[in-house]
This record gives C-alpha cells, structure tokens and sequence, in this order.
C-alpha cells in the first residue's frame, strides 16, 4: 500500500459534558497531533480518553471549542462524511462473512469498482500479513489475526486519520508485545496518523512518537514518552507514567547550594538546590532504577541522597530485584539489577539507599 497524505489533529479548548453540563468530562482540551504522529492517549479509566477518541471520529459531540483536522473544522461533521477510520476493541467484524469480504465492505459500501477493490484489499490482506486466510471467517482465526483484519478493514479506505480504541487489551501478554510492534511498523508504512488509547504506560511509551497523559478530563502533560518519564510535571504523571517513589513534605530552609525537604514519615533530608524549588509544600520523585543499595556502614558518596533503612520486602523479577525498604515511615523502593552469581539483600537486612541526586525531580502539590 502507498503511503498516505499526512495531516494534523487539532483539539482547540475542547469541553463535553454529560446530564445537561453536570457531568464535566472533558475539560478545555487543547492539543495538536502532528501529521504523520503516532500520538497515545494515556490514562486510567474514566480519564476521558475514549470520549475524546470517539469526539475525533465524530460519535461524541463537544460543546465548547474546535476540532481540526488538516486545519479545517469538522465541528458538526457526522462520522460517515469524515474521512477518519476506527479500530474498536471488540475488532466489530462480521462473523458470517470471509475475511475477504470484511475487509472490501468499506469500499463496496463506497461504491469502488471491482477491480479496484480487489486491489486494494489484496494489497492491505498482504501488509497485515493475513492474504493466505482470505477465504476463511473471522473465528477461524487467532486473537491477533482478527485483530490484523480489524486494521486492514479499515486502512484499506485509506482514511486521513487512524484511531485505535484498546486495540491489544483482548490479547495476551506475549501477543500484545509482538502486536504493538506490528502496529508501530504499520503506521510507519502507511505514515498515516494514529491516535492510539490506552491505559497501559508501557503500550504507550513503546508505541508512540508523543503522547497525552490524562486525569479528570484534564491533559497533565503532553510530551515523548521520554519526556514524561525523565521531567514529569506532577506526581499524577510520575507515578502513572513507569514507577516511582514519591516523597511528599515541604521546604523549610533554602541555603546556599542545598535545600532542606522535611520528607514526611522520613525527617530532615538535605537536597541539592534546583530551579524548580520553592520554599513550602512539595513532593520528590526518583525512580526505584537510580537509588543504589549499599550495607549499612558503607562509604558515602556527596553525588548521592543517602537513606538509611531495613528491607522489607523482596521481588526477585528476573533482570533486577525489586526491594522494598522501610525508611522512617516510608517505603522506598530500589531496584537492583541482577546477574547470576549475586546474593540478593535478605530481608530486614539493614541498607543505605543512594539517590542520585541528579535524578530527583521536585513537583509542586
Ligand atoms: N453517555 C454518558 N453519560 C454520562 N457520562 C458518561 C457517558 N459516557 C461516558 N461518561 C463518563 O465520562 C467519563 C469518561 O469516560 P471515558 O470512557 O472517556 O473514559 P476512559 O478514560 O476512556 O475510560 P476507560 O478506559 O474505562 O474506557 C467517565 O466518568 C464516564 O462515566
């Protein structure tokens, strides 16, 4: 298949609500999706992902701002006049019809010319890999197969703009993995832009160029994925977006080149100045991968935070080992990685915890 004309998604202080205004779903979004962007929808249920996927392909309607696609508003557009294709969760194929036949209803129902059709849906059965179960019915196939015709039924229209719903969650693990990689290499083909909802922060980041993350109808942060993962802007993010240990307390004295953060549960800790430190309430973020675990009397290093604790808790996960450390009144986790040969920390076994002090992150509450 050729590629397609990339274009822009635009969501201009975009409002929808439910019950005559009482039910606030989507608040003031504003958003732009690149031409060509493969752009994940990140957040947990009932943060209003769906209601803006399904208000791009036109089944929701927003009451206040603008949607633009390839820059012209399509505010009141019905979902058949827009060029815009669907991937549900449920894949929605006809169960008595063969695969074939699945994938050329979009353009018999257009009215394409046989050869045309045969064409094309050659072509698209070929990209998704599926041309030699063309004559078979959708439950001949496997989980992933029928989601493979799911997508070929609907980038065989050659729509401007892709939307996938949850398209892997009916999959197992190990199918979810290889299909997010089939999908990023698809989209890539086609260079077609993709808007894809999930609650899965690893789908997300593995699949998307950028992505949104979402909470009560509100874009927290929008950015890469690495982005949100390094500077997240609010502990909503930092903990939704991978694993992370948030401190919450406040800062009482800023000196020279330090801080002092009453950690609550923990005590006084002395933390390097940074830009993003005011005086009063805060929270810090590090994640578990940048604290090093060290016995008890070991040497300090000044580039560290150091916390002294007793390990709680063990998860041996296979490439590192997730521990869980009672630090004051806090848990603090610290993964370490793992190879054959180390004796892992037993539990209550007293360790110094070593935050890299160049990977905390101070986030305003
Ligand atoms: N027709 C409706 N009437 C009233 N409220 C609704 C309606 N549809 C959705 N909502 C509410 O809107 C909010 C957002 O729903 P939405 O389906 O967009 O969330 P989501 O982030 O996609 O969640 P999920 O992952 O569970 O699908 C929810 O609180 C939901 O209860």
């Amino acid at each position: 298949m050729k590629q397609l004309k990339k274009i822009a998604v635009e969501c201009k202080n975009i409002g929808l609500s439910y019950d005559g205004g009482k039910t606030e779903v989507l608040k003031d979004i504003t958003l732009r999706i690149e031409p060509g962007e493969f752009f994940a929808l990140l957040g947990p249920s009932g943060s209003g992902k769906s209601t803006l996927l399904r208000l791009i392909a036109g089944f929701n309607q927003h009451q206040r701002g603008q949607l633009l696609v390839d820059g012209k508003d399509i505010t009141g557009v019905p979902p058949y006049a827009r060029n815009i294709g669907m991937v549900f969760q449920s894949y929605a194929l006809w169960p008595h019809m063969t695969i074939w036949d699945n994938v050329a209803f979009g353009l018999v129902e257009r009215r394409v010319d046989k050869a045309t059709v045969k064409q094309k849906v050659g072509a698209a059965l070929e990209l998704v890999g599926l041309a030699q179960y063309a004559n078979r019915r959708p439950n001949q196939l496997s989980g992933g197969q029928q989601q493979r015709v799911a997508l070929a039924r609907t980038i065989v229209i050659e729509p401007q703009v892709l939307l996938l719903d949850e398209p892997l969650s009916n999959l197992d693990k190990k199918l979810r993995v290889q299909m997010r990689e089939e999908l990023r290499s698809l989209q890539r083909t086609l260079g077609i832009t993709t808007v894809f909802v999930t609650h899965d922060q690893e789908e997300a980041m593995t699949t998307a160029d950028r992505m949104a993350v979402m909470d009560k109808g509100i874009v927290q942060q929008l950015g890469t994925p690495a982005a949100l993962f390094d500077y997240p802007a609010n502990p909503f993010v930092a903990n939704f977006v991978g694993t992370t240990n948030l401190l919450a307390g406040e800062i009482d004295q800023i000196n020279g080149d330090t801080v002092r953060f009453r950690a609550q549960g923990i005590g006084d800790i002395t933390l390097p100045k940074h830009p993003d430190v005011r005086a009063g309430k805060m929270a810090i973020s590090f994640r578990p991968h940048t604290v090093k675990m060290q016995v008890g009397d070991s040497v300090r290093d000044g580039a560290y935070l150091w916390l002294n604790g007793a390990v709680e808790h063990t998860e041996f996960l296979g490439e590192f080992t997730r521990y869980r450390v009672r630090v004051g009144d806090s848990l603090v986790t610290a993964d370490q990685a793992h190879f054959s040969g180390m004796t892992p920390f037993a539990e209550s076994a007293a360790v110094r915890l070593g935050v890299d002090a160049t990977q905390i992150r101070y986030l305003a509450v």
